[in-house]
């Protein structure tokens, strides 16, 4: 993997007057967001307010988007551009699939760019033994544990934003905690969208989206 370009210390996002649509629904309205290098920001708000729209379009993954959106000051307009993006971006999905063909979790974790690290944080957060299981046979939380062991080893793998869906929503008190605790202290920036109010405190900003809109909370 080329890692040059990617600082590990992480990665600046700025979004100017960003609108995604899913076809005719317009779910992000005129998103204006800078967020700095390893700055942490929780992003909460209703059901349905366009989070995880506008996560997926830092991501790269949402293809209608209309403004600007820069992670380290790079678009998305050309292949390599998009493939860097995804390099530069760990993501922890609300709804991890396993998949038609379902992976192994050490493949999952392998798939970070950097084995080694992502097995370490997987015995850290207690799924480190579950390693040759398929990842259908998970359950929701060591499922979540995995995805979140997979960020440690993308960061490890030069990865400086964390995008982060809902990651302790399937998650015990402890885990809650442990989650909470490992995302924050990546030293990555971090835009995690989460119901949880001991995540939210650990963040440096708190967001609220509503109606596609975003607004300061804290
Ligand atoms: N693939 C899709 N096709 C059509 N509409 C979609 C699609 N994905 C999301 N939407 C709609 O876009 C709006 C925003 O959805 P999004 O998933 O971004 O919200 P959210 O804030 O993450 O919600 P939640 O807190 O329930 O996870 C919703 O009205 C949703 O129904």
């Amino acid at each position: 993997m080329e890692q040059s370009n990617v600082e590990a210390l992480g990665l600046d996002v700025r979004l100017r007057g960003v609108v995604c649509r899913h076809g005719r629904l317009e779910a992000v309205s005129g998103v204006d967001l800078e967020v700095a290098r390893g700055e942490r920001i929780a992003l909460t708000g209703t059901n349905g307010s366009g989070k995880t729209t506008l996560l997926r379009a830092v991501l790269g993954l949402h293809r209608k988007v209309d403004g600007e959106l820069l992670v380290g000051g790079r678009g998305t307009r050309t292949a390599a551009e998009w493939a860097w993006r995804r390099r530069a971006c760990a993501w922890i999905p609300q709804r991890p699939a396993a998949g038609r063909f379902p992976l192994l979790a050490r493949e999952l974790l392998a798939s970070s760019g950097a084995h080694e690290a992502a097995a370490a944080a997987a015995g850290r957060l207690g799924v480190g033994a579950l390693a040759d299981r398929s990842l259908d046979s998970l359950s929701g939380g060591q499922l979540q544990r995995m995805h979140l062991a997979r960020a440690v080893g993308c960061v490890a793998a030069g990865a400086g934003v964390v995008l982060a869906d809902e990651p302790t929503a399937a998650l015990d008190f402890a885990g809650q905690e442990e989650a909470a605790e490992v995302l924050t202290s990546l030293g990555a920036t971090l835009l995690v969208v989460t119901h949880d109010r001991a995540m939210a405190e650990r963040c440096d900003r708190v967001l609220e989206m509503a109606a596609g809109r975003l607004r300061e909370v804290r």
